[in-house]
C-alpha cells in the first residue's frame, strides 16, 4: 500500500522546523500509545539538524518515552566516527545528543575508522537493521537535494536503483563527500509515514519533480511513499 502525497507548507524555515518537530514528537507519542519501542529514520543536511534543533528546544518534547526511541539514518557520509561532515555528528550536535536516548539505541553507520570498506559498512548497517526486527520505519525522515535525491541515492548514479539489499556503498557521490552508505529505495519505502522535509527556492524545482512523480533519472524522492502517510513539509521558498 502507499498513501498519495500530502503537502503542508509552513511561512519559513524555522516555522517549518518548529512544525516538523511538534509533528514527530506527537506521532512517536501516538506510536508509544500502542507499543514502546519506536524506529525512526533521520536525514543529514541542512533540514536534518534544524529538526533536531526544534525537537531538543520543543515544550512538548518529554511527552515521548525517548529512552525507547531508536534513531538511524537514511544515508551517512563515509567519515571517521565524530567527522563534523557526517549526519550523525551534526545532528548530536543541533539536539539530538540532548534527548538523552541510550547508546545503543542510536545506530550510527561506521565509518573508515571501524570498518574496512563502504561496502562493509553497508553489510553490517543492513544486518543490524535485520536484527532490530523492526519490521517498517514508523517515521522516515528526508531531506531533499536540489538534483531530487533523498538519503544518497542519486537520480542517475548507478547505486540509486540498487535492489536486494538494504544498504548500498555510494562511491563518486556527485554532492561531497564522495564516499557515503545509504539505505536503499526499497528499504526507504517499508515506512509507516514518510515525511520530506525542505526548505529554500533552490529546492522548489525538486519538491515540482517529487510531486509529479517523476522519473527516477530526474527524482529519487519521487518514488518514495509511506504506506499510512506520504507528507511533504515544506518552507513557503521550497513550496514555489
Ligand atoms: O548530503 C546530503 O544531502 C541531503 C539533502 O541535504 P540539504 O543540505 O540539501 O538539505 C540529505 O538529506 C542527506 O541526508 C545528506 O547526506
Amino acid at each position: 500500500m502507499s498513501a498519495p502525497a500530502r503537502v503542508v507548507v509552513h511561512p519559513g524555515k524555522q516555522a517549518l522546523a518548529d512544525g516538523a518537530a511538534a509533528r514527530l514528537v506527537l506521532a512517536l507519542q501516538d506510536v508509544q500509545t500502542a507499543r514502546e519501542t519506536v524506529h525512526i529514520s533521520a536525514t543529514g543536511g541542512s533540514m536534518g539538524s534544524a529538526l533536531w534543533a526544534a525537537v531538543a528546544h520543543s515544550p512538548l518534547r518529554d511527552l515521548v518515552d525517548w529512552s525507547h526511541v531508536h534513531v538511524w539514518w537514511g544515508d551517512e557520509r563515509y567519515l571517521p566516527a565524530g567527522d563534523p561532515d557526517r549526519n550523525d555528528t551534526q545532528n548530536d550536535a543541533a539536539g539530538l545528543a540532548a534527548l538523552g536516548l541510550p547508546p545503543q539505541n542510536v545506530h550510527r553507520v561506521a565509518g573508515p575508522d571501524t570498518s574496512a570498506s563502504p561496502e562493509a559498512s553497508a553489510l553490517a548497517y543492513g544486518e543490524e537493521l535485520r536484527a532490530a526486527g523492526s519490521g517498517a520505519w514508523d517515521v522516515m525522515i528526508l531531506g531533499v537535494g536540489p538534483d531530487g535525491h533523498v538519503a544518497s541515492l542519486f537520480p542517475g548514479h548507478p547505486a540509486q536503483l540498487s535492489a536486494e539489499a538494504i544498504a548500498v556503498a555510494v562511491h563518486d557521490s556527485p554532492k561531497p563527500p564522495p564516499t557515503r552508505v545509504s539505505l536503499t529505495l526499497e528499504c526507504l519505502a517499508r515506512s509507516q509515514r514518510v515525511w520530506f522535509i525542505v526548505a529554500g527556492a533552490d529546492k522548489a524545482e525538486a519538491v515540482r519533480n517529487g510531486l509529479a512523480g517523476a522519473a527516477p533519472e530526474i527524482s529519487t524522492a519521487a518514488q518514495v511513499h509511506g504506506d499510512a502517510e506520504t507528507l511533504w513539509l515544506l518552507d513557503a521558498d521550497a513550496a514555489g
